[in-house]
């Protein structure tokens, strides 16, 4: 049964211009605050990223805290835990991946749960069942620093993907302009052919086309930062909104 969080984030990332998320980073509980509200106060912010994997330096009440602020201010939460292995800071193993997620999805609450693609089967299906007990979506999620699968392994991907979660997500690095409109290609399939929203991105300077892409060809969802950036090729949230605002 798809409860609240599902269908809310779901539908936000179904609309005809991609939702845009900013991802927040705690290296302090102080600068953690003043990411909360700087985004509590810009309206373009549908979503927020927190990248649990860098707050272990927030206490249990403080989290609660920024996480009713944030929910407060209308945003949706997508909670992340971004292992070492996919370009984030968590250095557990697999249980110890769902029994963070476990202690903390109490504490924020959110409306979805990022789960790595390549986290073991069993773990992964017991973070898909935590998450659909607390009536959260799943976004299914996996990451190449390095390179940009071709058209057909990334269709595969996705579809593979496709059977366990709410959202899929692919980020990848390009490394020629053709890389870059096969990831194009690959949100435009994705729209026409599968029924959840797809989230392709195309990292660093020649992948920024996918941050910015629209119509046909519009990621569910695009990454944009209010400062600080979670990796390479992010553009400003004013940018992103602006663009929006001028062209769909
Ligand atoms: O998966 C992604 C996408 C991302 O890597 C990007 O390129 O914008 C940023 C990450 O914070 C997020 O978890």
């Amino acid at each position: 049964m798809k409860g609240s969080g599902v269908v809310k984030f779901v539908q936000a990332l179904q609309q005809s211009r991609p939702a845009i998320a900013v991802p927040i980073s705690a290296s302090d509980g102080q600068s953690f605050l003043q990411q909360v509200d700087l985004i509590g106060q810009n309206s373009a912010v549908q979503v927020v990223e927190w990248r649990v994997d860098t707050s272990a330096a927030l206490s249990d009440d403080a989290i609660q805290q920024m996480a009713e602020r944030l929910h407060q201010a209308g945003k949706l939460l997508l909670m992340t835990l971004r292992t070492q292995a996919e370009g984030g800071a968590f250095q557990g193993d697999a249980q110890a991946y769902q029994c963070e997620y476990t202690r903390l999805l109490n504490l924020i609450a959110p409306e979805a749960l990022d789960i790595e693609a390549s986290v073991p089967e069993t773990i992964r299906e017991s973070c898909v069942q935590l998450a659909h007990d607390h009536q959260l979506a799943v976004v299914a999620s996996a990451h190449d620093f390095h390179h940009t699968p071709s058209l057909a392994d990334a269709k595969s991907q996705l579809r593979a993907q496709s059977t366990w979660a709410d959202v899929v997500k692919l980020a990848c690095m390009p490394q020629t302009p053709q890389d870059t409109l096969n990831l194009l290609a690959l949100s435009a399939w994705a729209r026409k052919t599968l029924k959840q929203p797809a989230i392709v991105i195309g990292m660093g300077q020649l992948g920024q086309l996918t941050r910015v892409a629209s119509g046909a060809f519009a990621p569910g969802l695009t990454f944009a930062t209010l400062g600080h950036a979670s990796a390479p090729g992010q553009l400003s949230v004013n940018l992103i909104h602006e663009l929006q605002e001028e062209l769909f």
